[in-house]
């Protein structure tokens, strides 16, 4: 991992730390919260990308755009590196870039991504993340299960204590011939009207994935971190409120379900050090706030 002069500080970092050539008129006019999407893109991609890197996962939404154009901003060769997207969007803007895209199933067999970098709809203290608001979450999971280290990037209004404070519902991603049987096993769960996620154009339907997929939205009661659980909370979603590690493993055994949108369990390095490849989790976020700082969680 490379170490750049912002890994020196601490956990929060301003404005006047960044470059003079990120200072630009446009920087100025952009709105505050694309402002911090890209100052934190900044921190995040000075901090983890390695120079030698040979694979990249790249993720999806309008955070990464920033990601890219940080990976371009640090002047490296990446003649000898792949890009690997989590989607359609991503794919494109990897090409649009001029770096190399390599689809997820044409990376060779046991190869390890040096680095995945992906926005998220919000994040928890213990560094559990809702994913799926652009609907790419299946790709989004498999490219940072890949990964060495997954980082994620993102603006403050994502930055909250527990799961489904603000951001409302929890994106899942569903064969649409059990998309019914889905919603019905939900409701069970304590889900307050899940629903089929519509496609932008109302004339088309449900919104399909890039596996042809559709998106189910479940909303449910803000979720319980590590400290409620150590605080002798069960977890188990009796009165509505489950452990992420419960809730996501129980969506997950629903018949139908390809993946669920939220990223929990273990991080890259405990992965590996318990034999595996990557984690879903990521090993540090990163947060551009609205008073021009970075705020940075790490995992423990
Ligand atoms: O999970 C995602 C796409 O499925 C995105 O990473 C997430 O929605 C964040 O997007 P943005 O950077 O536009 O806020």
């Amino acid at each position: 991992m490379i170490q750049s002069a912002f890994s020196l500080f601490c956990r929060r970092l301003t404005l006047p730390t960044i470059p003079t050539v990120f200072r630009t008129p446009r920087f100025y006019t952009m709105s505050a919260v694309e402002e911090s999407k890209r100052a934190a893109a900044k921190v995040a991609v000075g901090n983890h990308y390695p120079k030698d890197a040979r694979w990249v996962g790249i993720g999806s939404g309008t955070t990464i755009v920033y990601v890219v154009e940080a990976i371009k901003a640090l002047g490296v060769d990446t003649s000898n590196t792949k890009y690997v997207p989590t989607g359609y969007q991503s794919k494109q803007l990897i090409i649009s870039a001029g770096l190399a895209a390599a689809e997820y199933d044409s990376v060779p067999l046991g190869t390890v991504l040096d680095v995945a970098f992906d926005g998220a709809d919000e994040v928890d203290e213990d560094l559990n993340c809702i994913k799926g608001g652009g609907a790419c979450l299946f790709q989004e999971k498999i490219v940072a299960l890949q990964a060495k280290e997954f980082i994620c990037v993102a603006d403050y209004r994502k930055l909250q204590p527990r799961l489904l404070t603000n951001w409302k519902a929890i994106p899942i991603e569903v064969a649409p011939i059990a998309a019914h049987r889905v919603l019905l096993k939900l409701r069970e769960l304590g889900s307050i009207n899940p629903t089929i996620r519509a496609s932008a154009s109302s004339k088309e339907g449900p919104l399909k994935t890039d596996q042809g997929f559709f998106i189910v939205d479940a909303p449910f009661k803000p979720m319980l971190i590590k400290a409620d659980i150590e605080a002798g909370h069960d977890g188990s979603g009796k009165d509505g409120a489950w452990a992420v590690n419960v809730l996501a493993d129980k969506i997950k055994e629903i018949t139908g379900v390809l993946e669920v949108g939220i990223f929990h369990g273990q991080t890259g390095p405990q992965a590996t050090a318990a034999g595996g490849i990557g984690g879903q989790r990521p090993v540090a976020a990163y947060f551009g706030m609205a008073d021009g700082t970075v705020a940075v969680r790490k995992a423990e």
